[in-house]
């Protein structure tokens, strides 16, 4: 029996087994098991297929996939917020390989990934499926985009493909220490009272991956799949926005609910609706801040600015300016809403805000 059915197969079994204190550990392990055929599945098949036209270089200050069925209207978006012409057809799978394009936002250099429509199945290979997903893993974004006159099914079937394969959208990793022992059994710990998983539970677990020695510490009430991912240590956790198009074709009203649910923006590519709006909150999801540079004596030098990371250190900036810096570093002053005063002397783990202004001074 092949690994789709054997998947197939603990899928039903996990469904149809009622969960209750009694089936706790059954399902514990069905769902370990059933981690490892996913694993396996996705393996880099020994002829890794060649991923023809996907092979796309990062480039830019930070990368965004473009996911979602075929003619949502993915590569109307690209062709209307970059200079790169993307093909757009009203037949399915239009669009056959990864076409990047750049969007120029708030000085920074945004690459917009054009990918394939997928359907369901795709993480088992269907279409392209596998190629599209494996480029959603190297972004730093996924941008899915829905037809705003389908139902919500599309966007379930989606995150249900991306979930299988080991993306995590909206989350972050999990708070627990796991590390593999040479002996000495399994030590498990927490920091916080437990719901969701006992000692035997995790042992179960643990045992399904022939791991016998472990130090298991959780520091938040984390699930058994949780503890999975922290095991299969191959999760990939991306900020997603869902992107509703073609909201030419709905009512105001539908409209309306839509633009409320969480995480999401409604737009209609064609008529340019709501473009904007996208673009400023595709920045907030990418957590991007912009640093200006300023030389003694001079004004700061507006036209050539930094773009980093939200949380990033003024040792980050050093390195970023260039990779000496650091080592000659005696001070930096700083303006902006990062300091109290400006400009205010820093050190190099003075965080950086959006705008600041910094003058690094030299030992
Ligand atoms: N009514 C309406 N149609 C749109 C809108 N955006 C795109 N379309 C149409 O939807 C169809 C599909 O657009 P594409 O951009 O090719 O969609 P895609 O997601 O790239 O399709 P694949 O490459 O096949 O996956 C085209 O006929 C577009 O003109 C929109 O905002 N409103
Ligand atoms: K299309
Ligand atoms: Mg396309």
């Amino acid at each position: 029996m092949g690994i789709l059915e054997k998947i197939s197969e603990i899928e039903k079994e996990i469904n149809r087994t009622q969960k209750n204190k009694a089936t706790e550990y059954h399902l514990g392990l069905l769902k370990a098991k059933l981690a490892k055929y996913r694993a396996q599945l996705l393996e880099p098949s020994k002829k890794q297929e060649k991923g023809e036209g996907f092979d796309v270089l990062k480039s830019g200050d930070a990368r965004v996939a473009l996911i979602g069925f075929p003619s949502v209207g993915k590569s109307t978006l690209l062709s209307t917020l970059t200079h790169t012409e993307s093909e757009a057809a009203s037949y399915e799978f239009t669009t056959l390989t990864c076409i990047p394009g750049v969007i120029e936002y708030k000085d920074a250099n945004i690459q917009l990934l054009d990918l394939p429509g997928i359907i369901e199945g795709a993480s088992q290979g269907k279409g392209r499926g596998r190629q599209v997903i494996a480029v959603a893993r190297t972004a730093d974004l996924v941008l899915m985009m829905l037809d705003a006159t389908k139902q919500d099914i599309q966007r379930q079937l989606l995150e249900k493909e991306l979930e299988s394969v080991g993306i995590r959208l909206n989350k972050r990793k999990p708070n627990i220490y796991f590390k593999v022992k040479k002996g000495g059994g399994l030590a498990f710990n927490a920091t916080c009272p437990l719901s969701r998983v006992d000692e035997k539970l995790v042992q179960v677990i643990l045992h399904e991956y022939k791991i016998f020695n472990a130090e298991v510490l959780f520091r938040e009430d984390c699930t058994p799949d949780e503890l999975i991912d922290v095991i299969s240590d191959n999760r990939v956790y991306l900020p997603c926005m869902y992107v509703y198009n073609k909201i030419d074709q709905i009512s105001i009203e539908e409209v309306d609910r839509i633009a409320r649910q969480p995480n999401s923006v409604v737009v209609s590519c064609n008529m340019k609706l709501n473009l904007d709006y996208l673009l400023e909150v595709l920045w907030q999801y990418l957590s991007l801040i912009r640093v200006y540079t300023k030389k003694p004596g001079q004004p700061p030098d507006f036209d050539d600015c930094l773009i980093l990371r939200k949380g990033v250190t003024v040792e980050h900036v050093c390195h970023s300016i260039h990779r000496t810096l650091a080592e000659q570093f005696k001070y930096a002053l700083v303006w902006g809403t990062s300091t109290k005063y400006s400009p205010q002397r820093v050190g190099l783990q003075h965080i950086m805000h959006d705008e600041d202004v910094i003058q690094v001074v030299k030992k």
